[in-house]
């Protein structure tokens, strides 16, 4: 029904009072990379001049971006919530194996950051993104499951907690910036684990991702070891994954790795819903002048070739690489910063995309459509 024709229809059933089947028609024509089939019947309830949304995932920015750009809906107030709905068993492959365990109680989705390469940025996305959701007002944990170099310590600025334990001797997440997480750097000597052999090391991580009492958690985010090695494919098959998302820079060598890490998820029914390029360039502070340090379009060309969309472009960021090496509220230090929009663009969008893949009347953006992503179809340059 054509924009027009649809706000005399709302504006006949305001004026008589009663909900327009219109408007929530309406609202679901509404189309956005957060909202890629609008918003859906059963989120909105319409009293009077207020538009109460119940969103399945927490993305109230983008909506109320969406809604600004609407002038009919943009009269109206939004009130925007978001109970965050899990992975039903049924959809997850990984938990019905005999083998498989189940997910802890309380936590609703487990997301695996993995990059075929070590030094991408991994640990430093899996931090952005958990913050950015966070400030979306959703509950998230870290297990930092690079055993042979902790990160998560450094960045949560709790380099010298050590981990407490229940009365069952469950070990009990630390706190951080409104974040949870558990890491081998809490237990013991880190540098212990840099003789750690697989088995061992997959074990410890097993231990660590089962035996931690976590919270009621929307998302709890596994900064997956680097590499598609054994100790990556144990921990894929073992841990109840619902999705990963794999972190590439744009060079030619980190993209080979990265297909081997999509590769290595598909193959043991994990799905990929998401790229993202780190260090896709970098923007001088003094002059503004933007350089594609380790080259271009890489992301796009490896998203375009596995059909899974890219999630974020996130430039090298002087500032971030400060706030984490120290261990600072990215928040409060970054407090502004054009970075923290980024990080949330992409949470969002990375949300969103797990909830699509709850729904078959939904087309699911994992797997089956091209990257929409700028610079689409482009080759990395030769780097
Ligand atoms: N976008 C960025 N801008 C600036 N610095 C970054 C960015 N991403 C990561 N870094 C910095 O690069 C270094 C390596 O990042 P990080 O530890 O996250 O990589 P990784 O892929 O997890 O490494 P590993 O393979 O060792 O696990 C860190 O000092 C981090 O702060």
């Amino acid at each position: 029904m054509p924009k027009t024709v649809i706000f005399r229809c709302v504006s006949l059933s305001l004026q008589g009072g009663t909900v327009s089947a219109e408007l929530l028609h309406y609202c679901q024509s509404l189309r956005s990379d957060v909202f890629p089939e609008g918003l859906q019947p059963d989120w909105l309830q319409i009293r009077g001049p207020v538009i109460h949304v119940q969103l399945p995932f927490p993305a109230a920015p983008a909506l109320r971006a969406l809604v600004k750009r609407d002038r009919m809906l943009s009269a109206y107030q939004w009130d925007i919530k978001h109970n965050v709905v899990p992975l039903p068993i049924e959809r997850r492959p990984d938990l019905q194996g005999a083998e498989a365990k189940p997910l802890q109680r309380g936590v609703k989705n487990v997301i695996a950051i993995a990059s075929g390469k070590g030094g991408v940025g991994k640990s430093a996305v899996t931090l952005g993104l958990a913050n950015a959701l966070s400030q979306l007002g959703a509950r998230v944990g870290i297990l930092d499951g690079d055993i042979y170099g902790p990160s998560l310590p450094t960045m949560l600025g709790n380099v010298d907690s050590k981990l407490t334990f229940t009365p069952n001797r469950k070990m009990l997440p630390v706190r951080s910036f409104g974040l949870e997480g558990n890491s081998l750097g809490y237990l013991s000597d880190p540098d212990d684990a840099t003789i750690w052999r697989g088995p061992m090391a997959s074990r410890a991580l097993e231990q660590l991702f089962f035996d931690t009492q976590w919270s009621d958690l929307d998302y709890l985010f596994i900064d997956m070891p680097p590499g598609t090695g054994d100790l990556q494919l144990t921990l894929a098959q073992k841990l109840p994954v619902t999705a990963a998302v794999v972190v590439t820079t744009p060079q030619n060598i980190a993209l080979a790795d990265a297909q081997k890490g999509i590769r290595m998820f598909r193959k043991v029914g994990v799905p990929v819903i998401g790229i993202i390029e780190n260090m896709s360039h970098y923007a001088c502070s003094a002059c503004g002048h933007e350089e594609a340090i380790f080259g271009e379009g890489g992301g796009v060309f490896l998203g375009d070739q596995h059909s899974v969309p890219v999630l974020g472009h996130w430039p090298l960021h002087v500032g971030l690489r400060r706030a984490l090496d120290n261990g600072q509220d990215l928040n409060r230090v970054l407090d502004g910063d054009s970075i923290l929009t980024t990080q949330q663009d992409t949470a969002q969008l990375l949300v969103a995309n797990l909830w699509s893949l709850l729904h078959d009347e939904i087309t699911p953006l994992v797997s089956s459509q091209p990257s929409q992503a700028k610079h689409a179809n482009s080759k990395p340059s030769k780097e």
